[in-house]
């Protein structure tokens, strides 16, 4: 079956697994930060390699220590689907090993 947006409620739901990340204005967002610049660059260096792998591809942006991610899907106008949810659960997989912070 092709992909579909989630309702509200399925997303609120799917959040609960996801401690950190909100849904604002039909994405999921999180920031991530670090020690210092080169932590920060290291993650962002490991999910463009996850996207491609994916094929699905967030909006991120890299301050000094700081990682902002936010995704919806293109294909579905805008919306959040479960490719999203995939995406990020595999970035909060590997985000502490490069030093995340988790408060
Ligand atoms: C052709 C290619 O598979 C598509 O454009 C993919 C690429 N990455 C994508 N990323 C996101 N976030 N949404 C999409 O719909 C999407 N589509």
């Amino acid at each position: 079956m092709a992909v579909q947006p989630l309702t509200d409620q399925e997303i609120q739901r799917r959040l609960e697994q996801l401690p950190g990340w909100s849904f604002a204005d039909d994405r999921l967002s999180r920031t991530y930060v670090f020690k210092g610049h080169p932590q920060a660059a290291g993650l962002v260096a490991e999910i463009a390699t996850i996207q491609e792998e994916l094929d699905h591809h967030s909006d991120l942006t890299l301050g000094y220590n700081k990682v902002g991610v936010s995704v919806n899907t293109h294909s579905v106008g805008g919306k959040v689907t479960g490719l999203d949810f995939e995406l990020a659960a595999r970035i909060e997989e590997i985000a502490p090993q490069h030093g995340a912070r988790t408060d």
